[in-house]
């Protein structure tokens, strides 16, 4: 460390134009103060009509204030980070630097395609970091054998990509995402050599997909790797042993690249499995990785990748480094998180998959009180903390360095010594998923673990460079989208139904901010009953010609139209300024819709059961391939309802009552032929109702026009045509 004047790795700015933005929320909010005191102040009194439909109207206009309340808190305090990457290797050698190891999870080898997860795997390898600290992990909960039979392979054709990477400074380091850049532009490098990467990478994707194809590996791989005995005693994916590769030790020395340059470690785990043991999903598989990992190469920093994120920045450590090693800050940082980014998403982004707004907003919002949270992936954690280490005032990280080369033992000793830290029974009566490692018990185990980290007193951060370090693949069709949510809405609302929330509250470790950005998160789910509120009851009402707003003459009609235009106006920029497009935040307010009224609602009735411990926590992957039908619909931006799930049944019910409520009130006005009394008397009701409709215009393309396999299934068009038509006609003749 050469010179005695104090540089910072990172530094930290506060976003511009805060306090005008203050004064905006400032305004907005007394809007909505004045919508609450015209609810309460005009209910109904007993006996009278329409009581009841007022208070709930009530109960939903307070929640939704409330709710934009807490979203506030994410975008009150924004801040940006920036690096000094060329501070760090300046002032570190390659002997200072900390050992990374790096943890891939993969669990079903049908959903999640292995040459997909054999490109996330290279593209970790080729890192521009020192070899010798470099160890990468692949946890295959499917146990499968086409899994490890693809990484075989990788590991060889490794020996090539690796140097090939570093002598073409090639940027995307993902071999798929390569070949498929150099078609779109024109290349200029290397043909020949291009032409022999190319060559073995063809040859090697072949291999891989055609045995997944069959099913089943070339005999000849099977005879030639000790690795596959290991499968000998398997019988299932949910029963057998654990299984671990180290298929590269990175300190044998003659674990060499084609040029004679240090590889990095490579290790291949299923974890133990038995039916009578639960395995606790993404969480248990990451804890077993901690542990196998800390016998073989201990590394300090932890990256944890799902498997399709790929890096689409070979300097990505070195980024997350800056903010482990400076010398003044760093001590309380726990880990740092970067957004998850996808490439598959299309430019009007039909299902929201892309989360522009909270990777663009909302996590610079969180990083200024406290850091975001864990999102399960593109992280990285200190080994220490993640394991459980507390926080103490001026604790210090020391970076050691382990040469533990002399009297290292055998590949297979350390394998064998390590697999009983893979097994299932390993856990019992250990801290961990509790106090270690990653949390159990919770269907965003991502989100409690970073949590409690940051409740024992840790920060955490978030850093979004313009070039997006990973690269992931987003759902691709409805069904997909809306069981993702569920999952992650459900998981949120156990945090906050789970006895600890109370207590973190009271003990208030975490800044009142960072609460209340992640009860936002938490009560997602929550949403659903008033946004069904709203979704139904003005339009029925509409229907029967009962008026729940007040008239354009009014005086109260100014906060509504107010509150109503300077939420929307103001969402609209904010996700234009993320990127986005006007006719994509079009079909956000759609997904938003859809994900209210149906996986936040399953989600909130299962968070429910579970926490009165009626039903078990369940994890079901996102698929990452889709047959070429729907994926084609999906490049054209057309919405897939092709699949018979409850979900759909709701959504589409809803749709329906708008569009009979909305037809019936056109009806009545071309026989009344008196438009313009309607319009003054019910202006938001219709407006309402008709926005509704509009948003749902997709789906009733689904429902009545279209033929493709991508429209709604016909028993759904059936049930929720019954349902609507039942909800309408009981509403206005027994109300
Ligand atoms: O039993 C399991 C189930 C899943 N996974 C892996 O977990 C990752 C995430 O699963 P995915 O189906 O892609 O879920 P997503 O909703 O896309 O994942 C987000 O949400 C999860 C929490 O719900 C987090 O764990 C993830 O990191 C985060 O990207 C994948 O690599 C899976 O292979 C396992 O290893 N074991
Ligand atoms: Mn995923």
């Amino acid at each position: 460390m050469g010179s005695d004047k104090y540089m910072p790795l990172f530094e930290t700015k506060r976003a511009k134009g805060r306090v005008l933005y203050r004064l905006f929320a400032g305004t907005l909010f007394t809007g909505i103060c004045f919508i609450w005191a015209y609810r309460v102040g005009n209910i109904p009194k007993r006996g009278e009509d329409g009581r009841w439909v007022w208070i709930g109207l009530l109960g939903a206009e307070l929640w939704f204030g409330f709710y934009w309340v807490l979203t506030q808190a994410l975008r009150w305090n924004r801040v940006y980070r920036c690096i000094f990457k060329d501070r760090l290797s300046q002032r570190y050698g390659e002997e200072d630097l900390p050992g990374v190891d790096i943890f891939v999870c993969t669990a079903d080898s049908t959903v999640e395609p292995p040459i997909m997860v054999m490109n996330t795997v290279l593209s970790v390898m080729a890192y521009d970091y020192p070899a010798k600290k470099l160890s990468v992990y692949l946890s295959d909960d499917g146990g499968s054998k086409l899994t490890f039979y693809a990484l075989l392979e990788a590991s060889k054709f490794a020996r090539h990509w690796i140097p090939y990477c570093k002598k073409f400074k090639v940027e995307h380091r993902s071999p798929a995402a390569y070949f498929a850049s150099l078609s779109k532009s024109n290349h200029h490098g290397d043909t020949r050599n291009l032409a022999d990467i190319k060559k073995l990478y063809e040859e090697m994707e072949d291999r891989i997909e055609t045995a997944t194809k069959l099913g089943r590996i070339p005999e000849e791989a099977y005879l030639k790797h000790r690795g596959f005995s290991q499968w000998d005693s398997y019988s299932s994916r949910h029963d057998h042993d654990t299984i671990i590769q180290i298929l590269i030790d990175g300190k044998d020395p003659n674990a060499t690249d084609v040029d004679g340059c240090a590889l990095p470690t490579l290790v291949y785990l299923a974890r133990e499995k038995r039916p009578q043991h639960p395995h606790h999903f993404k969480a248990g598989a990451m804890n077993a990785l901690i542990r196998v990992s800390s016998n073989i190469s201990n590394g300090q920093i932890i990256l944890t990748l799902d498997c399709d994120m790929y890096s689409n920045n070979s300097l990505c450590i070195w980024d997350a480094l800056c903010f482990f090693m400076d010398i003044e800050k760093s001590h309380d940082i726990a880990f740092v998180q970067f957004p998850q980014a996808f490439e598959n998403t299309t430019k009007n982004d039909t299902y929201g998959g892309s989360l522009l707004v909270p990777y663009n907003v909302e996590l610079h919002g969180m990083d200024g009180l406290g850091g975001p949270l864990y999102i399960g992936t593109c992280c990285f954690h200190r080994r220490d903390v993640l394991c459980g280490r507390k926080f103490t005032k001026g604790c210090k990280f020391q970076w050691k360095i382990d040469d533990d080369n002399k009297g290292r033992k055998s590949i297979q000793e350390l394998e064998e010594e390590t697999k009983p830290l893979a097994s299932c029974t390993y856990e019992q009566n250990t801290e961990w998923g509790n106090e270690m490692g990653l949390k159990y018990g919770c269907a965003v185990e991502d989100v409690v673990t970073g949590l409690s980290i940051q409740c024992k007193g840790w920060k955490s951060v978030y850093f979004n460079p313009e070039k997006k370090a990973f690269l992931g693949v987003a759902p691709t069709t409805l069904a997909q989208a809306l069981v993702q949510h569920k999952r992650w809405s459900e998981g949120h609302l156990q945090i906050l139904l789970s006895k600890h929330s109370l207590e973190r509250f009271v003990q208030a470790k975490i800044s009142l901010g960072l609460q209340l950005g992640y009860i936002c998160y938490n009560s997602w789910s929550v949403n659903c009953l008033a946004t069904l509120y709203y979704s139904i009851i003005p339009s029925l009402c509409l229907l029967k010609g009962i008026s729940l707003y007040p008239q354009v003459s009014d005086p109260w009609f100014m906060p509504f139209a107010c509150v109503i235009s300077a939420k929307y106006i103001y969402s609209l920029i904010e996700f234009l300024c993320c990127g986005g497009t006007i006719l994509g935040w079009w079909n956000e307010q759609r997904i938003w819709l859809y994900k209210r009224t149906s996986s936040y609602l399953f989600a909130f009735i299962d968070a429910i059961l579970k926490t009165l411990a009626f039903t078990n926590v369940t994890f079901l992957i996102t698929p990452k391939v889709t047959d070429e039908d729907a994926s084609q619909r999906y490049e054209k931006e057309i919405m897939d309802f092709g699949a018979s799930t409850p979900m759909f049944t709701i959504i589409a019910t809803l749709a329906m009552l708008n569009f009979f409520c909305f037809a019936g009130m056109v009806m009545k006005v071309i026989m009344d032929a008196n438009v313009f009394k309607l319009f003054e008397e019910m202006p938001l009701q219709i407006l309402l109702c008709g926005a509704l409709v509009l948003i749902n215009l997709p789906l009733y393309q689904g429902l009545f026009l279209r033929k493709d396999k991508g429209k709604v299934p016909s028993s759904i068009t059936v049930k929720s045509f019954v349902l609507a038509l039942l909800a309408c006609s009981s509403f206005t003749f027994l109300y």
